[in-house]
């Protein structure tokens, strides 16, 4: 009753508050296979009326054709039968023939049917049999070909109940993975939304409280919240209450719980769908759920319709037809924009989507009176992630010292999806330990295991191997800490983790733009794996690999998006716009193109050389280091110190920050249980 009053204190209330739109009569496939069943049955029943007697020539022969009685003589080749046809005045001659009333012929014939050997045999014994016949009277036997219609139909009917069968059991499978109260429970079910909903009752309860960090965010969609709850206040000014805002941003920064969140706080229901539910293998599908899911949600008004990866429909639509573009995804799209479009702006309900590439999204999406406002969920910086930090950390049972602020910075680069997972980690860790609480040490136990895949202890790893890498790693590390502009280093191991054999940690500095320069000693620095293991063995190997492709890539980019090449000079190929088909045609001659190809090369080649230089200027010191990998496996910055001397650039505020990241000894506990699992 409560809920009702406050319903119609609203605006927007259209007074209907149950779930029945959502339900839809229930059929299933046993009502299909009953059909198909009840139809044979009658087909037969149509046959029945019509079946000829069964007899035989000599029964012909002797009675009918003697008397006199048979009009027409059919001889249906494909069957290898003979019909028989009775003059309607002979008809009372034969009382057999309908004394049965369900299965006997009809009227007008055929009355009698018989088999035959062969045509040509059949034709000579009603040659003969009819020889003392005057020719006036004589039967000229006709010729057809019967169509069997009833094996005929089977033959037809039973592939296509075999397909709808099949179709059956595969609409049954994928609406069981997507079970949303869309209610797209079977195939008459697939043009329905499947959107899931959250409203009053069951509430997610989610509030701003919930969403650490991401103030200015917060700051935009607060308005959305204030727009939902006194609508009045704006509509009264004349004012337009937007429809919908796009929340940008990378994976994991907490889009989805910022859109809950407001619906948590306006006290609405919540529309949720990911753009990819749209796009379905059938054609229209698309279009016809997103004309379902805005009937839901105007029916439900105010809410909020969340679309999350709005891009999997959203992309730009193609320029040219005729490459690889998809009419279905377009006809979704163009949907979108017709609803949008065709909702009264004070309807009540606000479309949030999600998409972490703005850039790639039609123009259209972000015309005015959609979305035309864009709010930008970016990943979190130190403070922000001490924030999220404290959310996740809110339902753990720690020990008293944990920092959340200790946390934060063992953490950059991280999203608040990775944040929730290490604290979710760490108390799985904890658990596995037997510990009554959650410890620094699980948690950077639970770092680690993000950061670089599980460890994998009881990876086999021969003697050379192992020298190969801690010359490797030694190499990346020694450039990166001599290198004006090269990330400082907080740690380098040769324990392999997940697909990599080594790594080094850098912790790099937050910067909005790069110069040359810097890029320049970035690329050499990853340049010094390789460079170190040819210095040292005269050998190379695949190890570097990754660091060959990361290299690559940024000189690449260094030559044609940054203009950073004497001879292209200061042009720049990228579109950042993404609507241009550059993916078959380069927007560059062929000429260029080799040009581009040379400047990159000699910009590696020239990274390369001066790698090597450094490193052969620091031979010893090289080696120093790559033995004490070889033996203790993880090194740290104090450790470069020490063999190097104090690192002569960088803020010295980065420095000090490294230092405090503590050193993390192996656990001998963890040792233990795992060298007994191999
Ligand atoms: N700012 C934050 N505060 C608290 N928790 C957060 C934050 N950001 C992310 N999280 C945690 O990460 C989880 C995943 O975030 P969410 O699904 O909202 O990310 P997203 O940006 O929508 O990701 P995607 O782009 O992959 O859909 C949340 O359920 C929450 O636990
Ligand atoms: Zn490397």
């Amino acid at each position: 009753m409560t809920e009702n009053k406050d319903q119609n204190n609203n605006p927007f209330s259209k007074g209907k508050n149950g779930n029945n739109l959502l339900k839809s009569p229930k059929f299933n496939a046993y009502w299909i296979y009953g059909l198909i069943a009840v139809a044979f049955i009658a087909l037969n029943l149509l046959n029945i009326g019509q079946n000829p007697k069964e007899t035989s020539w000599q029964t012909v022969k002797n009675k009918m054709i003697k008397n006199q009685d048979v009009e027409r003589i059919v001889v249906v080749r494909n069957l290898l039968e003979v019909n028989v046809y009775l003059k309607s005045e002979s008809l009372d001659k034969y009382p057999d023939l309908f004394e049965s009333s369900f299965d006997s012929p009809s009227k007008s014939g055929p009355h009698y049917t018989f088999p035959i050997g062969s045509i040509e045999q059949f034709a000579n014994q009603l040659e003969s049999a009819q020889s003392n016949i005057s020719d006036l009277n004589r039967i000229e036997p006709e010729y057809t070909t019967q169509q069997n219609y009833f094996s005929d139909f089977l033959g037809w009917i039973l592939p296509f109940a075999l397909i709808i069968g099949i179709w059956f059991y595969v609409f049954r499978r994928m609406s069981k993975g997507s079970g949303g109260s869309g209610g797209a429970g079977n195939i008459f079910n697939v043009g329905k939304s499947k959107a899931k909903v959250f409203d009053k009752e069951s509430n997610i309860n989610i509030n701003f409280k919930d969403v650490a960090g991401l103030a200015e965010a917060k700051e935009e969609v607060e308005e959305i919240v204030e727009f939902l709850k006194h609508p009045q206040r704006y509509t009264k000014l004349g004012g337009k209450i937007p429809k919908g805002a796009l929340l940008v941003g990378p994976p994991g920064t907490g889009k989805t719980l910022l859109a809950k969140a407001v619906a948590g706080e306006a006290n609405v229901p919540f529309f949720s769908m990911s753009g990819s539910d749209f796009v379905e293998m059938f054609v229209g599908v698309g279009a016809s759920r997103v004309r379902d899911l805005f009937k839901q949600a105007k029916e439900k008004s105010p809410c909020i319709v969340f679309i999350d990866e709005i891009d999997a429909i959203g992309r730009a639509r193609g320029k040219n037809p005729n490459m690889g573009s998809n009419d279905e995804r377009e006809n979704t799209l163009n949907q979108l924009l017709t609803e949008m479009d065709g909702f009264d702006t004070n309807s009540g309900v606000i479309i949030l989507a999600a998409t972490n590439r703005a850039d790639i999204l039609d123009r259209a999406l972000m015309r005015a009176g959609r979305f035309d406002r864009q709010i930008h969920v970016e990943l979190p910086d130190l403070n922000e992630r001490r924030e999220i930090f404290e959310v996740h950390l809110r339902p753990l049972k720690l020990d008293p010292k944990i920092d959340p602020a200790f946390l934060a910075k063992q953490t950059p680069g991280f999203s608040g999806a990775d944040i929730a997972n290490v604290c979710n980690e760490s108390a799985l860790i904890a658990a596995r330990r037997k510990k009554d609480l959650i410890e620094k040490q699980d948690f950077l136990d639970a770092i680690d295991r993000i950061v670089g895949g599980l460890e994998k202890k009881n990876k086999i790893i021969s003697v050379d191997e192992k020298k190969t890498i801690a010359f490797h790693e030694a190499g990346h590390a020694t450039i990166s800490w001599l290198l004006e502009y090269a990330h400082p280093l907080v740690k380098v191991t040769i324990v392999p983790r997940g697909k990599a054999l080594g790594a080094a940690w850098y912790l790099p500095e937050e910067r909005s733009i790069t110069t040359k320069e810097q890029m320049l000693d970035e690329m050499c620095s990853t340049l010094g794996g390789r460079a170190a293991e040819e210095l040292t063995f005269e050998k190379i190997s695949t190890g570097a690999q990754n660091d060959l492709e990361k290299v690559t890539k940024q000189a690449i980019a260094m030559v044609s998006i940054f203009g950073m090449s004497d001879k292209i000079g200061n042009v720049s190929y990228y579109d950042s716009t993404g609507q241009s088909d550059y993916s078959f045609s380069k927007p560059y001659s062929e000429k260029t193109a080799e040009l581009i190809d040379k400047e990159v090369k000699i910009l590696i080649d020239a990274s390369y050389k001066r790698a090597k230089q450094v490193l052969l200027e620091n031979k010893e010191g090289h080696r120093k280091l790559a033995e004490l990998l070889l033996e203790r496996e993880v090194i740290f910055s104090e450790d470069l110190e020490a063999i190097f001397g104090k690192r002569k650039f960088g803020s010295p505020k980065l420095e000090e920050e490294i230092k405090q990241i503590p050193k993390k000894e192996e656990s001998k506990e963890e040792n233990d249980t795992e060298s007994k699992a191999v």
